[in-house]
């Protein structure tokens, strides 16, 4: 008896887990669509962005499009998979400054506020790019 309560235990807390995915924030970012509206609007500060023009200067957009949708929608718990080099490979060799960077996520935040993207699901996006800062900015 006693073991079969264990076990019934035991199967609730993995089902229980199996039972709420953390696709919270891709849930509520407003999933492909509100994430694809977010990146049309991030590319589109990007792309007019005076202090990131050189480096964006021979940039294929429809392809950088696609893949931040794909990116942010896995980061956000979302059901995808960016394939491909990682960040670090991506971006070495570009030289990119701490001031670059922080204009890039400038641009996400602007985007953000036009969509009326929430605070909370704002800040947690932010969280998510944050770890990235150490593989895409080069130190002089
Ligand atoms: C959190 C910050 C950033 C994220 C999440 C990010 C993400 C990405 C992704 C997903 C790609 C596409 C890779 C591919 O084509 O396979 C990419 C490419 C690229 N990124 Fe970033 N990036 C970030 C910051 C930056 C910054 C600060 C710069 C420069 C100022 C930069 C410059 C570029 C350039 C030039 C490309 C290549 C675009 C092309 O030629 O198609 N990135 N990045």
């Amino acid at each position: 008896m006693i073991l079969r309560i264990i076990l019934a235990g035991v199967v609730i807390f993995f089902s229980g887990c199996a039972s709420v995915p953390n696709d919270q924030l891709y849930r509520d970012l407003g999933e492909m669509d509100g994430i694809t509206r977010l990146i049309d609007e991030f590319v589109f500060e990007i792309s007019g962005n005076a202090k990131l023009h050189e480096q964006f200067k021979e940039t294929d957009w429809e392809r950088f499009h696609e893949k931040l949708v794909t990116q942010v929608c896995e980061l956000s718990g979302g059901p995808c998979v960016l394939e491909g080099d990682s960040m670090a490979e991506i971006h070495k060799g570009m030289g990119v400054k701490e001031s670059e960077f922080n204009s890039l996520v400038e641009n996400l935040m602007v985007a953000m506020d036009r969509l009326a993207v929430p605070v909370s699901a704002q800040n947690r996006l932010l969280a998510k790019l944050a770890p990235f800062h150490k593989d895409i900015v080069e130190q002089p």
